[in-house]
């Protein structure tokens, strides 16, 4: 099977697409940085952009759907069938099913256009038949009834794994895992955290409205602007100016319970690309001192640009490997926030990847990391100061078993009960924030206290 070779001519949107996917879905590439790459790096704009967006984040939005079509097409079994094969007839699909303006014959022949240059002969026959096959007999393609296979349906209409599924009916229930599987399938508006140190939030919102963007501050915090789909290519001069950064609602507010104060100490221990940083540093009026580590140095960098574009000093960032225990800076910090790498299973709204690249075996792997972390975490925080745990899964073991081992084993710690900024009360110290009911991603907080 050969890669293309994009440099012969300008590539096609759908031949790009197919790169995208096979380095989304076959070599762990990140979607969003994946099209951002494809775009620049081919100077793709207008419909080309449009096209090529479209085919990627649709193709991933549907793709059980879409494998489930061609199993039912094809006479080899899914799992044998060549992945570079699967993704072509994937985005060959997509287009027949969904985008009604290209007319079926584009559709078929330009996937078979980009069969011919990457694979045999055979293959090229194989995806022509299942896409001629497809339109012959479309009206025959029902979902199954709910009532008939319950998991097979959720899997294919909510596109998600039937493991997830599964996972989360056994522990949420099902008319939780309901609520979350269609809250990850609407498409996600985008949110901005309006840079306090440079502006507020009603001047940008006046700002977006002479741009004629549509936009409105979220009710549950008020540096929250909520901007309609669609409206990314407006606001870039806001973010250059530095007037805000892009970042979802829910990820904004372990740094709020936290509630670091100007002139104190903080540390961020997993800290790239910088978004919780940059809003301590907000938080903190830009007095004191914020410690930013993260393991790699590309991402390291990444905080010290956000820093940089934000007009914010205070952050020292710098590669170090948080696991491993600083001795130097035992009981250094006022404030200690622990956002922990974790499954991510509370992003799974935008960033599609994850539903297909993650696996259940991987589960497991993260309470492991995320204990050796807030371990070392304990260290650093002052008697009488706070250390706050997040992360952006939807996931017992990682959250709650997480702390409460925490809380078991590190007995100078309790946990303090916080408010967040809508009002609702966590007496318990741990917050689980559904993206069903805050309308952004799923995330997890606890507020512990060092006694
Ligand atoms: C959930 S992300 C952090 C997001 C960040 N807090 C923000 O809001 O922008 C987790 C980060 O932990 C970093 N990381 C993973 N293992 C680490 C380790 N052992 N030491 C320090 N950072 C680590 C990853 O590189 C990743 O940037």
């Amino acid at each position: 099977m050969n890669h293309l070779n994009t440099n012969a001519q300008a590539p096609s949107a759908r031949a790009l697409a197919y790169q995208a996917l096979y380095d989304i879905l076959e070599k762990g590439a990140y979607s969003n940085l994946r099209l951002q790459t494809a775009l620049k790096k081919n100077h793709l704009k207008g419909p080309e952009a449009h096209l090529l967006t479209e085919l990627v984040y649709g193709t991933l939005r549907k793709y059980n759907y879409l494998v489930w079509i061609i199993s039912r097409l094809s006479s080899h079994p899914v799992k044998k069938i060549h992945p570079a094969v699967r993704i072509l007839l994937c985005i060959g699909l997509y287009q027949l099913i969904y985008l009604s303006r290209i007319p079926e014959s584009a559709a078929v022949n330009e996937t078979v256009k980009i069969a011919k240059k990457i694979t045999h002969p055979g293959n090229v026959r194989f995806i022509n038949g299942v896409l001629r096959n497809f339109l012959r007999k479309k009206e025959q393609f029902e979902l199954p009834k709910r009532e008939s296979n319950p998991l097979l349906y959720d899997e294919l209409f909510y596109n998600m794994p039937g493991w997830l599924v599964q996972k989360w009916q056994k522990e949420l229930g099902p008319e939780k895992t309901d609520l979350i599987l269609k809250a990850f399938n609407e498409v996600p508006d985008t949110s901005i955290r309006v840079n306090t140190l440079r502006t507020d939030t009603q001047s940008v919102l006046k700002l977006l409205s002479e741009k004629g963007v549509e936009a409105q501050q979220s009710d549950f915090y008020s540096p929250a602007i909520i901007l309609k789909h669609g409206a990314d290519q407006f606001f870039a001069e806001i973010l250059n100016k530095g007037y805000a950064s892009v970042q979802s609602v829910s990820s904004m507010i372990p740094p709020v319970v936290l509630s670091p104060e100007p002139g104190e100490r903080v540390l961020d221990m997993c800290a790239a690309p910088g978004s919780k940083t940059t809003e301590m540093a907000e938080l903190m009026n830009n007095e004191g001192h914020i410690d930013a580590w993260d393991l790699y140095d590309h991402r390291v960098q990444l905080i010290k640009e956000s820093a940089h574009k934000l007009g914010i000093k205070i952050i020292h960032a710098e590669v170090q490997d948080s696991t491993v225990l600083n001795d130097s800076c035992n009981e250094e910090y006022d404030k200690v926030l622990l956002d922990a790498p974790c499954s991510g299973l509370g992003v799974l709204g935008h960033k599609l990847e994850i539903r297909w690249n993650r696996k259940e075996a991987d589960i497991k792997e993260f309470p492991i990391l995320q204990k050796k972390l807030i371990s070392t975490a304990a260290h650093y925080v002052k008697h009488g100061g706070v250390l706050v745990y997040s992360t952006c899964t939807l996931n017992k073991q990682e959250n709650e078993s997480v702390v409460k081992w925490f809380i078991d084993n590190f007995t100078d710690f309790e946990l303090e009960g916080f408010q967040l900024p809508n009002g609702k009360e966590y007496e318990n110290g741990m917050a689980t924030l559904w993206p069903d009911e805050c309308h952004s991603d799923g995330f997890f907080i606890a507020k512990m206290k060092r006694r």
